[in-house]
């Protein structure tokens, strides 16, 4: 092998050691704080959080573009943190595609390999099979400005993978297209990382679909901070925080204490409901503690059952395959996704709601977002959050529009 061409098997795998980034004159702007994450070869991580969470600069500190305050970042076994950008092995794309207007796309998809000193022979070749990986091979000769938004973005992707890198990293790739080209870009990474299922992808974005659609795990991050990571499964049906709960998915989130006549049970206003796992010892909060119950609304029925809400129905969206109610109870309104509904019921009327023990989860209080007005802490939901079927990841019910109280 050439002393300047590219390792047959770059490092791949990444890892955050108490990263922390500090930006301003003084770093007293703290983007990153402490953060520790583990990225396995093959494997797609994404980093979801609101704006301003830390993502990006989590993304910067892989690739070299900002120096952490303290920490260390490894790609493979070898410490990175003070290598430059182009010694790192690591391809990356961000949202707005970042091509170069006056060179062609195959000249674009070469710039990185020339910049690496790949042998002239090897270049064309490699760029060939770049373009052919996103389907792009018959567009080498047109300039950036011929092509649509999609297509560059495409041309983006090729040109990170040319270098061959152990290390891809995504900043919102998406975001800039439209809804219909964003789901077959989508598809078209997912079937890109099985066509190189070495490669470790960190992919940052605010949008629950694109991480629960692509990620093998997900780290929620919020302030500067890691809260929760876990894969997406996990993250939805058993998150920690109300923050995950909530940023992952549709979730009510009610106050309840815990303890009460039976074992497992906790009380919500005047209602005593029960959720598998309460009582075990050293799970979860301690009896007399406050706590948030977390159930998902997919899994409230309408009727009684093993757990029951009585409420007034506040509003009722149509949504497709299931309606959503939305059901004032006891001051809270409560999210019920449901599929067969003889009769819609009628806004003020008395309704029961039911869940399963088993299908609620019990969450330390004081978990959430931080609340901008005070009807956040009653219905948080800092992003829009649509339900994880139309990620395909859980059953459930069919993504919404969102209303006033969904976020
Ligand atoms: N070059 C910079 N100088 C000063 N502050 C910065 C700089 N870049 C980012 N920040 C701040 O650091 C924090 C984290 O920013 P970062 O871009 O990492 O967030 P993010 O989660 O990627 O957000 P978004 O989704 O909006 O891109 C923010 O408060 C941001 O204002």
């Amino acid at each position: 092998m050439s002393a300047h061409s590219a390792p047959a098997a770059p490092a791949s795998g990444i890892r955050f050691e108490r990263v922390t980034v500090a930006y301003g004159k003084r770093g007293e702007s703290v983007a990153l704080d402490a953060l520790d994450l583990t990225v396995e070869p093959g494997e797609v991580m994404a980093l979801l959080g609101p704006s301003g969470s830390g993502k990006t600069t989590a993304l910067r500190a892989v690739a070299g573009f900002v120096q952490p305050a303290s920490g260390r970042v490894f790609i493979g076994d070898r410490d990175v943190t003070a290598l430059p950008p182009h010694r790192r092995g690591i391809g990356m794309v961000v949202q707005q595609y970042a091509l170069f207007p006056h060179l062609r796309v195959a000249q674009n998809v070469a710039f990185g390999l020339k910049a690496r000193r790949v042998p002239r022979g090897e270049i064309a070749g490699r760029v060939t099979e770049a373009l052919e990986m996103v389907g792009m091979a018959d567009y080498a000769r047109r300039y950036p400005r011929e092509l649509s938004g999609g297509q560059q973005q495409r041309v983006a992707i090729a040109r990170a993978l040319a270098i061959r890198p152990g290390v891809l990293l995504l900043d919102e790739p998406l975001s800039a297209l439209d809804a219909q080209l964003r789901s077959g870009m989508l598809a078209e990474l997912a079937r890109l990382h099985r066509e190189l299922p070495d490669v470790s992808i960190l992919y940052v974005t605010h949008d629950q679909v694109e991480a629960l659609t692509l990620a093998d795990r997900i780290a929620v991050m919020d302030r500067a901070r890691l809260q929760d990571c876990g894969t997406p499964q996990d993250l939805y049906r058993r998150p920690r925080t109300e923050f995950t709960a909530s940023f992952v998915g549709n979730a009510n989130l009610l106050p309840v204490t815990v303890g009460g006549a039976t074992p497992g049970s906790v009380r919500f206003a005047d209602t005593e409901l029960t959720v598998t796992g309460a009582d075990e010892p050293g799970h979860g909060p301690a009896p007399g503690a406050d706590a948030t119950l977390c159930v998902r609304p997919h899994l409230v029925g309408l009727g009684e059952g093993e757990n029951t809400l009585r409420g007034t129905i506040a509003e009722v969206q149509w949504r497709g395959s299931t309606h959503r109610l939305f059901v004032d109870v006891a001051g809270h309104r409560v999210k019920a996704d449901v599929r067969e509904l003889r009769e819609t019921p009628a806004l003020g009327q008395s309704v029961a709601l039911h869940f399963a023990a088993h299908d609620a989860v019990l969450l330390p209080a004081g978990t959430a977002p931080q609340a901008t007005d005070p009807a956040a802490t009653r219905a948080p939901a800092p992003t829009p959050a649509p339900d994880l079927a139309a990620a395909g990841v859980a059953k459930g019910a069919a993504p919404g529009a969102g209303g006033a109280t969904d976020g």
